[in-house]
């Protein structure tokens, strides 16, 4: 891998097939083994991508699209495995979206592991292609972070964009649904497949996807988790091992809102929340969790509401451990 990767970083090419370590394979791997190994084309500049698409088109197969930020973990991969599922060819995009992050946020010390990331997409054999564009591609006229600074064509989601992550994020689905829309039009799949872990971002594109007539099938993957219910994220790696140890205080929280749901019957969203935010109260006295907000919403409007009807509810929230910031959900009967 180490070698491709230097192959890549030297070469003028666009497009780069990923050798495979055939020597490293179990003597006894079968030849048909082999043959249905897929093998990675990197893809580095937009009109490399749309040669490879065009030439998918008029073979007429469904293309699966899954974009991410890397920092890749078992969530991220088991999307790339349901796309495979369902597709024939399964494109992965990784970039870190400028756009999304306020200057006071994390985009410089975001997790950025390519290599790391290629392996373990490879270990799934589940994807064709994977994009890595750059920031000018995306964003031809510049991407300050400050928003009033920035020039161009930006994407807003009305509606579904200020509350619950978009309160304490105010541009975060703006910079998310206009990198999605962009990436949309490079890529050009016919399905697209994004994590439950972030509930609003699914309501936010499923509604870009409908709005701005994208011919996509929209997929939710579920949630996946750690052994002791903290949902994988990429910023999991800020945590040291101590806050390691409680942070999956929001999983427990979220697990006894819901079971407040589906066990006692409770439908008041005061008494929901009231459940989870015990939790998380009882742990910020004496550890270093703070409480952003819980929510009890619509799952399509994402309306705040008062108590959960035939619809079902999203309950959501977010925390801060040591000022690492987490999210996490739970669908009270109800899909995304
Ligand atoms: N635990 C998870 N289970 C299933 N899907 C996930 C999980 N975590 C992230 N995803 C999905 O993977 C896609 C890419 O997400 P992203 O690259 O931002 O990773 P992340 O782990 O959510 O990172 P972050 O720390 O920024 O929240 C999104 O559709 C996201 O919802
Ligand atoms: C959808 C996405 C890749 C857009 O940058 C990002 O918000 C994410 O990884 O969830
Ligand atoms: N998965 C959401 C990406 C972000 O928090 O920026």
């Amino acid at each position: 891998m180490r070698k491709v990767l230097e192959k890549l970083a030297l070469s003028t090419f666009n497009t780069y097939a990923l050798t495979r370590r055939q020597s490293a394979r179990p003597f006894s791997t079968s030849a048909a083994t082999l043959q249905d190994k897929k093998t990675i084309t990197i893809f580095k500049t937009i009109p490399s991508l749309r040669e490879w698409r065009q030439k998918l088109a008029t073979e007429g197969r469904t293309l699966g699209f899954v974009p991410t930020m890397g920092g890749l973990h078992e969530g991220h991969l088991s999307l790339a495995k349901q796309a495979a599922g369902i597709c024939d060819t399964v494109a992965v995009s990784i970039f870190v979206n400028p756009a999304q992050f306020a200057p006071h946020e994390d985009l410089d010390k975001y997790p950025r592991m390519l290599e790391k990331d290629l392996e373990l997409l490879e270990a799934t054999n589940s994807v064709d292609a994977v994009f890595l564009p750059t920031v000018k591609d995306i964003y031809p006229n510049g991407i300050p972070l400050d928003v009033e600074k920035q020039q161009g064509t930006f994407v807003e989601v009305k509606g579904r964009s200020h509350q619950m992550e978009g309160q304490t994020r105010p541009g975060f689905f703006r910079g998310v649904a206009t990198v999605v829309c962009k990436l949309f039009n490079i890529v050009q799949p016919t399905h697209a497949f994004f994590g439950q872990k972030d509930a609003q971002q699914c309501v936010v594109l499923r509604s870009v996807i409908s709005d701005l007539h994208y011919p996509i099938s929209f997929h939710v993957g579920e949630t996946v988790r750690e052994y002791d219910g903290l949902a994988m994220s990429s910023r999991n790696r800020y945590l040291t091992p101590e806050h390691r140890q409680f942070a999956n205080v929001l999983y427990r929280a979220l697990s006894k809102g819901k079971q407040a749901f589906e066990n006692d019957g409770i439908r008041d969203s005061k008494r929901i929340i009231a459940k989870a935010q015990e939790v998380v109260e009882s742990e910020s006295e004496t550890k270093d969790v703070k409480l952003d907000y819980f929510s009890l919403a619509h799952p399509r409007t994402l309306e705040e509401l008062e108590s959960v009807g035939e619809d079902g509810a999203i309950l959501s929230g977010a925390i801060y451990i040591a000022g690492t910031r987490l999210i996490d959900n739970m669908l009270l009967n109800c899909e995304l």
